[in-house]
């Protein structure tokens, strides 16, 4: 999950030295750990209702008096939970702990404190505590999620998007007529939660076949050796080398009668059973895109499923295993629009 705040910038490896942290945050996933902390300074500003944060954007934060504007930015990292000491050493190096020497405006009473979410603000606490000093301030991930998700929907402009054959498509949020609403959160894990208002939700089903299984299943079939060498795999690959299609079982015609293309995936990964190949022939980026399709597929499909069933008419996808990858949004518009026979539209928002 990611509790996501506006004016998102990826952080460098930039000196924080000249500016004052206000805040830090941490979000720890069964994959990965966030981690958002402010820092101010006179060149950029963080105005709360554009969204923006940006150099350039300067001007129109000073002419726009109605809202509140913070100089400065925010700054967002991430790292592999597996690696988890990496985040305490990067919090340690920038000194973002309270107790640092660059933390400059922590009051005494919250000294100690680090707001966190995910289940490793509970795996982890003894760990931050030990080597920092830092206490978490647990919050619960659901909550954060559905917080998050609101304040983004209704306050960050051309945040949702709908991603339909290669077209990106904005979407007008309605104030008015946002909830209720299916948020899928593609982590680790997948959560899809009804939401109808703030603070008011519930989780009605999820699966363990998400972005965790991306990454663990395709590192074993495929040897890669990072998430973003298996995304870039799966471009360069074709799934019908792997997957068996209708047209495979039909001799190539569709299956009209119950509305099923020859091109329709009829089974994720049986043509590897049913053709003469050694194994060894299989190529690395078809099995990624096959595995990206049969994933991004099940989740679209029991989102759509989920839908129905609470009477949803807009799914809202989010996590980081989406990170704007066209290929996944592709595949889950297609699964969602497949299944709802285009009545149902998939909207993806950036992770
Ligand atoms: N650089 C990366 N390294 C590892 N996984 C990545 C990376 N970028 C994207 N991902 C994908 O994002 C997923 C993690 O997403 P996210 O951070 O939203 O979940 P999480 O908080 O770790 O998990 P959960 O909420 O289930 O505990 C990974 O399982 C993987 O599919
Ligand atoms: C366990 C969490 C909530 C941790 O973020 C997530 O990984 C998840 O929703 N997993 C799917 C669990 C299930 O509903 O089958």
């Amino acid at each position: 999950m990611d509790p996501k705040l506006v004016g998102a910038e990826e952080s460098s490896d930039r000196n924080e030295s000249s500016g004052h942290i206000y805040h830090l945050a941490l979000d720890i996933g069964g994959s990965l750990a966030k981690l958002v902390y402010f820092t101010k300074d006179n060149d950029h500003c963080v105005n709360l209702a554009l969204g923006l944060s940006h150099k350039e954007n300067l001007a129109i934060c000073n002419g726009c008096r109605s809202y509140p504007v913070l100089k400065g930015r925010l700054n967002f990292m991430k790292f592999e939970t597996s690696k988890i000491n990496e985040c305490l050493d990067f919090i340690q190096s920038k000194k973002l702990h309270p107790g640092g020497t660059q933390h400059q405006v922590v009051s005494a009473s919250h000294e100690t404190n680090i707001k966190a979410t995910g289940g490793g603000a509970y795996k982890y606490a003894d760990l931050f505590k030990e080597r920092l000093g830092i206490s978490l301030d647990k919050e619960d991930e659901m909550d954060c999620l559905v917080a998050g998700a609101n304040f983004l929907l209704k306050v960050v402009h051309r945040e949702a998007y709908t991603y339909i054959d290669g077209q990106k498509e904005f979407v007008q949020i309605d104030h008015n007529d946002l909830y209720p609403y299916l948020l899928v959160n593609i982590g680790s894990g997948v959560s899809m939660i009804k939401v109808e208002g703030d603070g008011k939700f519930q989780r009605v089903s999820g699966t363990s076949v998400g972005g965790g299984t991306f990454w663990g299943l395709g590192r074993l079939l495929t040897k890669c050796t990072s998430f973003d060498q298996l995304l870039e795999l799966s471009h360069r690959g074709n799934n019908r080398v792997i997957d068996m299609l209708v047209g495979d079982i039909y001799g190539g015609l569709d299956y009209s009668k119950i509305g099923l293309k020859s091109t329709a995936i009829a089974s994720s990964f049986g043509k590897t059973i049913s053709n003469n190949k050694e194994l060894e022939e299989y190529q690395p980026e078809d099995i990624a895109r096959s595995l990206l399709r049969m994933i991004s597929n099940n989740i679209g499909q029991i989102a759509y499923l989920n839908a129905l069933r609470y009477g949803l008419k807009r799914i809202f996808f989010g996590g980081f295993f989406i990170r704007g990858h066209a290929y996944t949004m592709d595949t889950i518009s297609v699964a969602v629009n497949f299944w709802s026979k285009g009545e149902a539209k998939a909207t993806v928002f950036a992770a």
